[in-house]
């Protein structure tokens, strides 16, 4: 190795540290130390502590950006985020102003017809890539088959596997399945493991795996891959990598291009706060565009798609993954939504999150009527996302209870209590009285009560 790529790699280790620890010199509490095990402090945590971290709460100014209702706490930004006041705004322009007023004309006079771009251009510097490598399209699920399918063909036929973390998201999996079935096993085999075992099934498979597809956050226990680590390994053995960002966009930051990562996936709905169905984007490193065949080859993707030309020939920048009509509506409210992060950065919200979720721990673990429930994600903060995720008997019948409380979380099947901490929206006061009611519902055995075991279409 030479002493020009050791010192490169030294320094990007550096900055991957300094993502890592954030310091949380700004959240200041008992045992608030950022990134170490966490340990049971000696002083208990109090109301006073959680409005002392208000107080000081560099981007406390967010809060009032959103529409949330007064009795509630929403605790599930990490599944839907909520309202943006700005996004509101958007939606009513867009239909009532641009829809209903300019109607057609609106493709050209508010530019409708830009948006996938423009939008991905304000995603770009949130996971770290520059402009021109991220396009705002469709779902995660459909953005996995397009790219799925263009690298296993760009990683030559020699390579057939997709290898993927057996817990990862199933629509992640089930869209490789799909692949499969279509193309046979001899040019998509889906092949699952352990995140332990990740490392040496890519060094011992190496040869014949075509793509490493893995979510960087773990949507059940909050679990951060090493993003750099892992893709260098897979580069080392010829494998192209995709990353799904769902759990990490907006609120963990990413170096998509420092990491120098083939491809990746995320969506608008969680922490970009986007709405219901926002559109996903799909990230594509410039070093491989020209070359990429996408398989949903539509008119939108077409280099003129108004020339109506009976033959497909691909734009060859970013847009040749665009493949029907863009879904203005929800692409331009996820537009004013992610206008919210130019008055914060990733350094900011990553802060404010890992103190978040320490803080909740601990207001967790003191609390000897809670100590039936679990920690099913890292104790360590520096390896976790924006998210606690608990075991319990009954943690079906305690997410209602809460939702009944207005404390919004939610249940991952078989036993999950899941708390999502979106840093732009929540206060610490907020997380402790959310701990509060939780003691109660328990102490008071509420939860038992059949309206809270019945089950929902949605959890
Ligand atoms: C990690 C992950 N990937 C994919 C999805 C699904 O994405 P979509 O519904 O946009 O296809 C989700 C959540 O819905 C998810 O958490
Ligand atoms: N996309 C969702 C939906 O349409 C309905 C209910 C929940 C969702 C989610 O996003 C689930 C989420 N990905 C999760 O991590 O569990």
């Amino acid at each position: 190795m030479s002493s020009t790529t050791s010192h490169l790699q030294s320094e990007q280790a550096a900055k991957r540290q300094a993502i890592a620890d954030v310091q949380t010199s700004n959240y200041v509490f008992p045992n608030s130390a950022p990134n170490g095990e966490h340990t049971h402090a000696t002083e208990k945590l109090n109301k006073s502590h959680a409005l002392g971290l208000d107080k000081h709460d560099p981007i406390a100014h967010l809060i009032k950006q959103f529409e949330i209702p007064s009795n509630t706490i929403y605790l599930d930004g990490n599944s839907l985020g909520p309202l943006p006041i700005s996004a509101k705004k958007a939606a009513m322009d867009v239909v009532e102003k641009q829809w209903g007023e300019d109607l057609i004309t609106s493709w050209n006079k508010h530019a409708w017809i830009d948006l996938p771009t423009t939008v991905g251009d304000k995603i770009a510097p949130l996971i770290g890539a520059e402009k021109g490598q991220v396009i705002c399209c469709d779902s995660i699920s459909v953005n996995l088959f397009k790219l799925l399918a263009s690298a296993l063909q760009l990683n030559g036929s020699q390579r057939h596997i997709v290898l993927s973390q057996e817990d990862n998201f199933p629509t992640d999996l089930y869209m490789v399945e799909g692949l499969q079935q279509m193309l046979g096993t001899q040019q998509c085999s889906l092949l699952t493991c352990d995140a332990d075992e990740l490392e040496t099934v890519i060094v011992e498979k190496g040869s014949e795996i075509s793509v490493l597809m893995l979510t960087h956050v773990n949507f059940r226990s909050g679990k951060i891959h090493d993003m750099q680590k892992l893709t260098q390994l897979a580069h080392e053995q010829g494998v192209l990598v995709i990353w799904d960002l769902a759990h990490s966009a907006g609120a963990v930051p990413v170096d998509l291009d420092s990491c120098k990562v083939d491809f990746a996936v995320g969506c608008g709905y969680k922490y970009l706060n986007g709405g219901p169905g926002a559109p996903a984007f799909i990230y594509a490193a410039k070093r491989h565009i020209a070359k990429l065949k996408q398989p949903l080859t539509g008119w939108m993707g077409h280099a003129n798609p108004f020339t109506f030309d009976p033959s497909y020939s691909p734009d060859m920048g970013i847009k040749k993954f665009l493949s029907g009509t863009p879904s203005v509506i929800s692409m331009a409210v996820l537009s004013a939504a992610l206008d919210l992060f130019e008055r914060v950065n990733m350094t900011q919200i990553r802060e404010k999150s890992v103190a978040m979720t320490t803080f909740y721990q601990q207001l967790i673990a003191q609390a000897p009527s809670l100590s039936e429930l679990v920690l099913a994600s890292p104790n360590k903060a520096s390896i976790r996302g924006s998210q606690l995720a608990y075991k319990h008997p009954h943690a079906y019948a305690l997410c209602q209870a809460l939702i009944a409380q207005g404390i919004i979380a939610d249940f991952r099947a078989p036993d999950i209590l899941r708390f999502g901490f979106s840093p732009s929206f929540l206060s610490f006061e907020q997380l402790f009285d959310s701990v509060e009611k939780l003691k109660v519902i328990v102490e008071s055995e509420q939860y038992k009560e059949p309206e809270f075991n019945r089950k929902n279409a949605v959890t």
